[in-house]
């Protein structure tokens, strides 16, 4: 199976967005699981599904033999109802490749996380794997974060988030944080480990040095986690409305681009 498998499969069921995502998805798998990789983590979101659709096209025989560690609620929901055996990072603190989603990623590979709550537990899931590698339609592709997607998540704990906020307006330049409501339920956005979300938007001077602002935040008393992600990943996969994929990837300390043309 190659790229054009991503473009032929059903293409009148998928929106352009949908099918930009399976691109980005399928190229990804199909680089990056390699047959004696054994413990692959799976991210959230909504290109992970084309992932994990991906790797059980790659067969029976070698994903018997594999253990995937889920970044929530959801991606767990995904491993199990694929047959796919589950494990957790307490178990396999080594992970071989993990592939997740993004919000927005940079020229430098630096992304936003955390438009699905996630970003703990796929920040873990990143940091534990040798190779971790980005998909996402090519919304999420570009120069610098805060482009499209202007707030920075921020997982902090209930008691705190006043606080947290107010150190955000007050002291990081942060005046329009916010607490991240739910939509079908009275009150704040729980995250799978029973904290709240802030999101935090940062002006375009600020979001130039993410590892900066990343820092800051994270030094915040209250702050679990913060949904920026630099030096992270090796590679991001985008897939374009021609059918075609650009790449970013690192090569010897550089940030190179590439494109898969459509078949
Ligand atoms: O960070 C995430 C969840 O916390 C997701 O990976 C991110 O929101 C991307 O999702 P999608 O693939 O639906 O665009």
């Amino acid at each position: 199976m190659d790229h054009s498998d991503a473009i032929s499969a059903t293409p009148s069921k998928l929106s352009p967005i949908e099918q930009a995502k399976r691109l980005a998805a399928y190229t990804a798998v199909d680089e990056h699981i390699r047959p004696n990789h054994k413990v692959i983590g799976i991210g959230s979101g909504s290109t992970v599904p084309y992932v994990v659709e991906r790797i059980v096209q790659q067969g029976e025989e070698l994903n018997k033999n594999r253990v995937f560690i889920p970044t929530g609620f959801q991606s767990k929901e995904l491993i199990v109802s694929s047959n796919l055996s589950l494990g957790d990072v307490d178990q396999f603190p080594t992970i071989d490749v993990t592939i997740d989603g993004a919000d927005e990623v940079d020229r430098d590979l630096n992304c936003i996380k955390g438009g699905g709550a996630c970003h703990l537990r796929e920040k873990v899931l990143a940091e534990a794997a040798e190779t971790f590698i980005l998909v996402a339609d090519y919304r999420k592709n570009a120069e610098y974060l805060g482009t499209n997607f202007p707030g920075i998540p921020i997982e902090v704990v209930p008691f705190a988030y006043a606080k947290v906020l107010q150190n955000l307006h007050h002291a990081l330049g942060s005046p329009n944080a916010t607490l991240r409501m739910a939509k079908a339920k009275a009150g704040p956005v729980v995250s799978d480990n029973g904290n709240f979300i802030i999101d935090a938007p940062f002006p375009p001077e600020t979001m130039k040095d993410p590892y900066k602002v990343m820092t800051r935040i994270k030094m915040l008393t209250g702050v679990v986690e913060v949904g920026l992600f630099c030096h992270m990943a090796q590679a991001a996969y985008f897939g374009n409305q021609d059918g075609s994929v650009t790449i970013k990837e690192q090569t010897d300390g550089l940030v190179v681009e590439r494109t898969v043309l459509p078949p």
